[in-house]
């Protein structure tokens, strides 16, 4: 049975689902230590914000394949790393959206009447009513940064509540800013104009220190500004500096550079600024949506099903997935046989989409390809996840071309690998929906399907080639299941596809080499 560490607070339901297909070690609140000790024996790694997956971790990890991240953020993972490795990692991009909208609601209205410090204040004995006069929300302008998942609940939200919205998020078209009722315009102008300032931006290069001593410099006196994104959006000190010296009103914080917060300026200042300990997707049900979202593509990946929102793969719609599920298995065994017949080294590979796989998202097919033909190498060291890479490092020339005229099948691929060997092509197809046909190789036509233990001759169309190579394998006791022989012409070259239940034993390919009119015997394994 798989194992799997579940390294931050997650919800029971998502543990039970685990719990149907795997052994779960649940140690929220593990040392950075203990991860990277333990890691190696385990499976699949699911976490939250507070576990950090670094280079290190996964470096150590000799038998994970899926890192699922119970939130929206990855940025506590390492990608690159991980898809080097070929570990897919998982997000649930919805299950929190709601909970992340209402915290900075909260925090905006909770900065406006003074919540907190009146209920502390309140619970102190004291009934200080003047001391917290308020403003209203109502008819101010709201600057939303990112109008994403999160970003547009909080535009909707908040123009319920009457408030003016602009919003800065230069991947999204004018059209849908307005939809949402909200008016795009670039960031100065927002900061120039908001009376609340809300962050709803991944952390990037682009992103960091998003508001610094210049930007806060150019934001009106009453502004407030509200974080409930991510940490490092902000110039933590270059902010404590503005509201100390009032020149913004306030600011209420949910995520920090460094986290757990420690020791921090912020904390000394009064009613201007909230903070909350990361509470974002603290719901109830944010908690058990993002837990059970993660938990069944875990599952899914240990079963060996596919996710549904991996962050480094491309992702692909469920009814997209299906239909091309069958396409990308014939892919795989395409690229795998077309590896063994040109001998190892491919340097180019051109994939060709004939029929009704012209139209079709080739990216998918192209990976399953790549992750075939480098199978003879790596073994289980390649996957969908990294093939691409394990194939761009090894300096191999992916090209693709498109045949919507080709008729022969409703969807064939066509693969041709290039090498020190030289060039071998091999096209296979679908026949009633999901069983694999081989039907070329090279030039010589031919409907064979794909077997584990197979032997492929090149020789000369010509009496007895065939009873020999029978022959042969009978007197090492190797049982035929099929044999299929493709010709252009009649004594001709040829090929000679037979699928085998057991595998070639030693020494015999070369014997079978050594047969007159055999020109090239391989053994391949599919
Ligand atoms: N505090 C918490 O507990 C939680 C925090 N989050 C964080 O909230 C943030 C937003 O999440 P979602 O809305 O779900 O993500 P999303 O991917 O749906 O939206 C992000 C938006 O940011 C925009 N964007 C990217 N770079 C930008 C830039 N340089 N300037 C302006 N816009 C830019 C994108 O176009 C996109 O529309 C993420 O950082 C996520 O990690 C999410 C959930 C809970
Ligand atoms: O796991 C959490 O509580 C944090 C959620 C979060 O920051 C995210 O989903 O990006």
């Amino acid at each position: 049975m798989p194992k799997v560490l579940v390294s931050d607070a997650i919800d029971q339901a998502g543990i039970e689902i685990l719990t149907q297909v795997a052994q779960v070690t649940y140690e929220p609140d593990l040392s950075p230590a203990t991860l990277l000790e333990t890691i190696p024996q385990y499976d699949a790694l699911m976490i939250r914000s507070g576990t950090k997956v670094t280079a290190l971790v996964i470096e150590a990890a000799q038998r994970l394949r899926i890192i699922g991240r119970a939130g929206v953020g990855v940025d506590n993972v390492d990608l690159q790393a991980a898809t080097r490795k070929g570990i897919v990692v998982v997000n649930s991009p919805e299950g929190n959206t709601i909970a992340a909208a209402e915290h900075a609601i909260a925090l905006m209205m909770s900065l406006s009447r003074h919540v907190g410090e009146a209920n502390a204040s309140l619970k102190a004995g004291q009934w200080k009513r003047s001391q917290f006069i308020g403003v209203e929300v109502y008819k101010k302008t709201i600057g939303v940064v990112g109008l994403g998942r999160i970003g547009s609940h909080v535009t909707r939200v908040a123009r319920a509540l009457g408030m003016q919205i602009v919003a800065f998020d230069p991947y999204i078209s004018a059209e849908r800013a307005q939809q949402l009722g909200a008016r795009l315009v670039d960031l100065e102008q927002l900061f120039h104009e908001a009376d609340y300032i809300t962050l709803h931006v991944p952390r990037t290069p682009e992103t960091t220190h998003l508001i610094n001593e210049k930007t806060l410099a150019s934001m009106k006196p009453t502004a407030r500004i509200i974080n409930c994104a991510r940490g490092g959006l902000i110039d933590e000190q270059a902010l404590y500096v503005a509201l100390k010296e009032g020149r913004i009103a306030g600011a209420a914080l949910d995520v920090f550079e460094n986290e757990p917060l420690g020791e921090s300026p912020l904390c000394a200042l009064g009613r201007e600024v909230i903070l909350t300990p990361h509470l974002g997707a603290s719901t109830e049900e944010a908690q058990t949506n993002v837990a059970i979202d993660v938990a069944e593509q875990i599952r899914d990946v240990l079963l060996g099903l596919p996710a549904r929102t991996a962050v480094n793969i491309p992702g692909l719609r469920a009814e997209v997935l299906q239909e091309l599920k069958p396409y990308l298995e014939l892919a795989d065994t395409l690229g795998n046989l077309v590896g063994q017949l040109a001998g190892g080294r491919v340097d180019a590979l051109d994939i060709r989409l004939q029929g009704i796989l012209a139209a079709k998202d080739a990216q998918p097919i192209v990976v399953a390809a790549l992750k075939g033909l480098l199978t003879p190498a790596l073994r289980e060291r390649v996957n969908f996840v990294n093939a691409l890479l394990e194939a761009k490092e090894r300096g191999i020339r992916v090209t693709e071309t498109r045949d919507s005229a080709f008729a022969d099948y409703a969807g064939s691929i066509r693969l041709e690998a290039r090498g020190p060997e030289g060039e071998r092509s091999v096209t296979g197809a679908l026949l009633a929906e999901d069983e694999l046909r081989i039907t070329n190789i090279d030039e010589f036509p031919i409907s064979v399907a794909p077997s584990r233990y197979m032997l492929i001759t090149l020789h000369r169309d010509m009496p007895g080639i065939i009873g020999k190579v029978g022959s042969f394998l009978g007197s090492y006791n190797v049982n035929i299941a099929g044999m299929q022989v493709g010709r252009k012409l009649v004594r001709g070259d040829a090929v000679m596809m037979v699928s085998l239940d057991d595998p070639l034993p030693e020494g015999l390919l070369g014997e079978i080499e050594s047969v007159p009119g055999i020109r090239k015997a391989y053994t391949v394994n599919l």
